[in-house]
């Protein structure tokens, strides 16, 4: 796998009219740099809710890195992988197997294996004893540079969120520190994936990644070459191949955002199907926010007359809900 993509590919991206935005703006100092930005985030959110991100100051050589660390992972045998666990962390750290998974409601299992990392918190703190998903990481023993990559990876990845939710507020018509409060000690998860290849007759409706919403606020998808993302096209009904764009993450909005804007920014559902008859990796990185912050609809997000289609929820409390429906166990 690489993060570079042939021509062709490129090709097909433009085809498919999921925006490309280019986001070098945001990071200078020109007010009116900043409000295109903006434009383009707010036309790309209204529309399908998925956009490629370039101009995001992240390297391809740390992209590479990123993917290669995943791989030798995830070559481990399985008693390796396994001393690692997800099951055996309380802040849900770790390597999740085959299956592990179910985000489509009734649709078999996942055919996906992960590796979660998150915001290193010691066990004993206060944040990890009260909040959902807040604790150590875990390190597979013996993998030289690692750690080292992935939470690199990991501390550009939040950055980088901070920046796109600067871009977001500004486009919603808020101040572009709107989102500050959200972003203080986080919950925010970097999932290595590993798709295996479909069988070629797989369970009915056996999916790599089930339709779904994502639960957070932002997600920062890395995909390899290989491609199998589909995102749903509301107004046509239909599944669009997101293709992969070389040195671009994709950018979808979760439900903390679609709660917090009444809809206005949709949580747009997706899903993979890895028929490529080759190995997928992928990193998404789910901002979803510090667990304490109250999501209620944000009033200028409503029409005149409009009332707010959801009730106040704190992102913990939404976070444990959504990863009890796919792991189909409760997360008190
Ligand atoms: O692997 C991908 O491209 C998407 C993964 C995804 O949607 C998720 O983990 O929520
Ligand atoms: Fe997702």
């Amino acid at each position: 796998m690489s993060a570079t993509a042939s021509a062709s590919q490129v090709e097909k991206a433009a085809e498919l009219n999921l925006p490309i935005v280019d986001i070098s703006g945001l990071r200078g100092a020109s007010a009116s740099e900043r409000s295109k930005v903006a434009t383009a985030i707010r036309q790309a959110c209204l529309d399908k809710g998925f956009f490629y991100c370039v101009g995001h100051g992240v390297a391809a050589s740390t992209m590479q890195r990123l993917f290669d660390a995943s791989a030798e992972f995830f070559a481990l045998p399985m008693d390796r992988k396994l001393d690692v666990a997800m099951s055996r962390s309380k802040a849900n750290r770790g390597y999740e197997p085959l299956r592990g998974q179910t985000l489509e409601a009734g649709a078999p299992p996942d055919l996906k294996e992960g590796y979660y990392i998150g915001r290193d918190v010691p066990a004993d703190d206060e944040q990890a004893l009260k909040y959902f998903n807040t604790g150590p990481n875990v390190w597979p023993a013996g993998l030289a540079g690692f750690e080292a990559v992935t939470s690199a990876y990991f501390a550009e990845m939040r950055s980088l969120a901070g920046v796109l939710l600067e871009g977001i507020a500004l486009s919603l018509g808020l101040d572009a520190d709107f989102f500050t409060t959200l972003e203080q000690d986080p919950i925010a998860t970097l999932r290595l994936l590993h798709y295996p290849p479909q069988a070629a007759n797989p369970h009915p409706d056996e999916k790599g990644c089930g339709a779904h919403t994502d639960f957070g606020g932002i997600t920062i998808l890395l995909q390899d070459n290989v491609g199998g993302l589909q995102v749903w096209d509301h107004d046509q009904s239909l599944w669009l191949d997101a293709v992969p764009v070389p040195g671009a993450f994709v950018i979808n909005l979760g439900d903390l955002i679609a709660r917090w804007t009444n809809d206005t920014y949709r949580s747009t559902r997706h899903r993979v199907i890895n028929a490529s008859g080759q190995e997928r990796y992928s990193a998404p990185f789910f901002f979803c926010g510090n667990p304490a912050q109250r999501i209620e609809c944000i009033q200028s997000c409503l029409e005149p007359g409009e009332g707010a289609k959801y009730a106040a929820v704190t992102v913990d409390e939404h976070m444990r809900e959504r990863y009890a429906a796919t792991y189909k166990r409760s997360f008190d």
